[in-house]
């Protein structure tokens, strides 16, 4: 069990905006873990082998206008054949972890019932490779491939899936918990929730704003109930949730902008800090969506259970929240905005001081729970030269930028323990498909061919200890 103390506010030390010079791994602690990450539906392919079943984003990605390029993952980088080639690439970047999903409808292909061998299977052999590489495994246990049959009996926002989630965390856990022991029960429930239920734009494509409260109530009962089943079954297990986490920033300081920002900061950040690690909903937020929901779905004990102690924390970062008041002044309306900063190919401005900030503010206003940054990328138009080789220096930018400023953090008194790259090889970026790519690794998505960008080349000589400049 975690032995930290929230010690509440930290005065966490000042520093510099920017102390551009020399990065190296020795700028972080001895025992930090250094990674790359994917996630099953966006890498796998083979959705319809090993008896894998259905699930929200095969519906989802089959149903004509959702995916760019109407893309799916049936293919993706077929990573269910290639575990072994793509495990040497790893290795080849001497990473010292590799966090993956596993699917759900791998492993139970209605959502419940017996477990399918052939999923668990699959998975016990990718373990295998891992740490026959000398790779640990990180497993995620829910990255939004929801089994089909789930959602047909009402998805995240019905209470019983949060009940089939942690039966189906006890699965895995029994199944692989004799050699992976770190767990991730969800990744970023605000996408799960709020993406698929209330704007649609990702699986299962519904516009429902009392659904989506709803779903992100039920998606954190689920991670609660997973950690009680993970910590039965594998007592020497480090559990935690990944969240998807922004610094929000005024866009002036003007009427109405302090406002603008509590509201985002509110629905974007502390509605599931505060119940996973305080065992509370934010008042002020119970208040902004009082007219979308009267919250009837959450039961007495609900609170406590989603406040399971954690062993860290996951912060995926990517960029800051800009904001400011509405057209309608008054009216709750916020506008999102931006500082003319350069952006990637997903119009994310970058921002670097924006990780320092957030890590920060985190272990300010939730104590000395360690952080893992389990996440951390961006996407650029990568094309493969006639020599072969792919030259990407935006990125290499972009994460020695922002390893830099996790370096600052760490000298502020931040308990970061980890690093995880994002991601691995490029892949199915959702609802953009193919089109966009984050990888340190280039697919050609039509051979299948892997080729190190400079990137992952630049990430393998900063593992081995090379000084970068930034
Ligand atoms: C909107 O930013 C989120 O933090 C976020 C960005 N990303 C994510 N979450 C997901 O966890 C990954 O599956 C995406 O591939 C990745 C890149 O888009």
């Amino acid at each position: 069990m975690p032995d930290h103390q929230d010690l509440g506010h930290r005065d966490l030390q000042n520093q510099p905006d920017h102390d551009h010079g020399a990065l190296s791994r020795g700028d972080f602690p001895p025992e930090f873990t250094w990674g790359v990450a994917t996630s099953s539906y966006q890498i796998e392919g083979a959705t319809s082998e090993g008896g894998r079943g259905p699930s929200i984003w095969d519906t989802f990605s089959a149903t004509p206008g959702r995916v760019v390029d109407g893309d799916n993952g049936d293919v993706a980088v077929e990573h269910y054949r290639r575990y072994q080639q793509d495990a040497d690439l790893m290795a080849g970047l001497g990473v010292d972890a590799y966090r993956f999903s596993v699917a759900w409808p791998r492993i139970q292909p209605t959502g419940s019932g017996p477990v399918n061998q052939a999923g668990v299977d699959f998975y016990s052999r990718l373990v295998d490779a891992l740490l026959e590489r000398g790779i640990t495994p990180w497993a995620t246990l829910y990255h939004w491939d929801l089994p089909q049959p789930l959602e047909d009996l009402g998805g995240w926002p019905s209470r019983d899936t949060a009940y089939r989630f942690a039966e189906y965390a006890a699965h895995v856990a029994d199944a692989l918990g004799d050699r992976v022991k770190h767990f991730i029960t969800l990744n970023e429930p605000w996408c799960s929730a709020f993406l698929g239920y209330g704007s649609g734009r990702h699986a299962p494509g519904r516009s429902d704003g009392a659904a989506a409260l709803a779903a992100a109530h039920h998606l954190m009962l689920g991670h609660g109930l997973a950690v009680q089943a993970l910590r039965e079954r594998v007592p020497d297990a480090q559990v935690g949730i990944t969240l998807n986490l922004y610094p929000v920033t005024g866009a002036h300081d003007g009427h109405g902008v302090d406002d603008a920002v509590r509201r985002i900061d509110g629905l974007s950040n502390r509605w599931f800090l505060d119940p996973v690690l305080r065992g509370a909903y934010p008042k002020d937020v119970v208040e902004d969506v009082a007219h979308i929901s009267d919250l009837a779905f959450v039961a007495d004990a609900d609170l406590e259970t989603i406040n399971a102690p954690l062993d860290f924390l996951g912060v995926n970062y990517y960029t800051r929240h800009v904001v400011a008041p509405g057209a309608f002044p008054g009216t709750g309306l916020v506008e999102f905005t931006d500082r003319g900063l350069p952006t990637t190919a997903m119009g994310w401005e970058v921002d670097a001081d924006g990780l320092f900030d957030i890590l920060t503010r985190v272990t300010r206003d939730y104590g000395d729970l360690p952080l893992v940054m389990t996440e951390n990328g961006a996407a650029f138009d990568d094309e493969v030269g006639a020599d072969g080789t792919v030259h990407d220096p935006r990125r290499i930018d972009f994460l020695a930028g922002h390893l830099a400023a996790a370096a600052r953090a760490v000298r502020a008194g931040v308990p970061l323990r980890g690093y995880f790259a994002w991601s691995l090889m490029d892949n199915f970026e959702w609802a953009e498909g193919y089109a966009k790519r984050f990888g340190i690794v280039h697919v050609d998505f039509d051979t299948q061919e892997r080729t190190v960008k400079d990137s992952g080349r630049w990430y393998a000589a900063f593992l081995a200890g090379d000084r970068t400049q930034y």
